[in-house]
């Protein structure tokens, strides 16, 4: 049974202020599907927590479950914020909107007044570095800006907790890098705690606080690796031998988890 208990929103501001709770969390899909197993992950306010694990491994699944559009058939799921953020590998942008009334459609899913969302969506605009193409359809967007427009869109909800189900993962690795960089400025600018899945180790290492490595299907947690180089970080550190040793350590960690399963 899965509890999804919300807080009420812009209550306290420690930096220990647990947003994601999960407690022995199994997903069995109708089916006879395990998807995971046993998963317990906590994010804190200040974090950014990657996940890393084999195709398959029940990844997407934990991040619905997060987000509540699954329930899990056992352990528990707290949410400790309302105010939660996903953006998913495709930009899911109406294809008829412009920019500009694409990144208001939360806002004004959510009954924000005409005036409100679009003040906000003008900020979230400028910070994803979209200020310009206001007035482009998607299929005039390159595949980086179509991502800079889907996380603006979401930006407007002013998330405390946001979701990246592999937003880059159909990038070019400069594109990738760069939309590395922007999530982080982001994440340092606008203080919400991060719970991303990746396939990539190294913008795991690079972006997060936090490493999680999966296993193969059932997905249980097999290590967890706490990344020390500080925020906001210094692209140059994907340079470094220290980044390059982390690098590596968790790359072991997700071969051996892979190979157990
Ligand atoms: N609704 C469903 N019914 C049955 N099985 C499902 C359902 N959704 C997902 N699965 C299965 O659960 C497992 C985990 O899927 P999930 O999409 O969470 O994995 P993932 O780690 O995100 O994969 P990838 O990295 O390839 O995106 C897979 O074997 C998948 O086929």
């Amino acid at each position: 049974m899965t509890v999804t208990a919300p807080a009420p929103t812009g209550t306290g501001t420690s930096e220990n202020d647990v947003l994601l709770d999960f407690t022995n969390v199994e997903m069995t899909f109708p089916d006879g599907t395990i998807a995971l197993q046993g998963v317990d992950l906590v994010v804190k306010r200040g974090e950014f927590v990657t996940v890393v694990g084999p195709s398959g491994c029940g990844k997407s699944t934990l991040l619905r479950i997060a987000s509540g559009l699954e329930t899990a058939s056992q352990g528990t799921a707290e949410l400790g914020t309302a105010r939660i953020g996903y953006v998913f590998q495709d930009a899911t942008l109406l294809p008829w909107r412009n920019v500009t009334d694409n990144v208001e459609l939360l806002a004004e899913l959510h009954g924000e007044k005409k005036k409100a969302r679009a003040g906000k969506a003008k900020e979230a605009i400028d910070l994803v570095g979209l200020t310009g193409f206001e007035k482009h359809l998607p299929k005039a967007l390159s595949g980086g800006m179509k991502m800079r427009a889907s996380l603006a869109r979401s930006l407007t909800l002013d998330p405390e907790l946001f979701l990246f189900d592999e937003p880059f993962g159909a990038l070019d690795e400069i594109t990738r890098e760069r939309l590395n960089d922007e999530l982080i400025r982001l994440f340092n600018a606008k203080k919400f705690a991060g719970l991303f899945i990746t396939h990539s180790v190294s913008e795991a290492v690079y972006m997060s606080t936090k490493v999680v490595v999966m296993s193969g299907r059932p997905g249980r947690i097999v290590d967890t690796f706490d990344v020390p180089f500080p925020q906001p970080r210094d692209p140059e550190i994907r340079f470094t031998p220290e980044y390059a040793a982390l690098v590596g350590e968790v790359s072991h960690a997700l071969r051996k988890g892979h190979g157990n399963s």
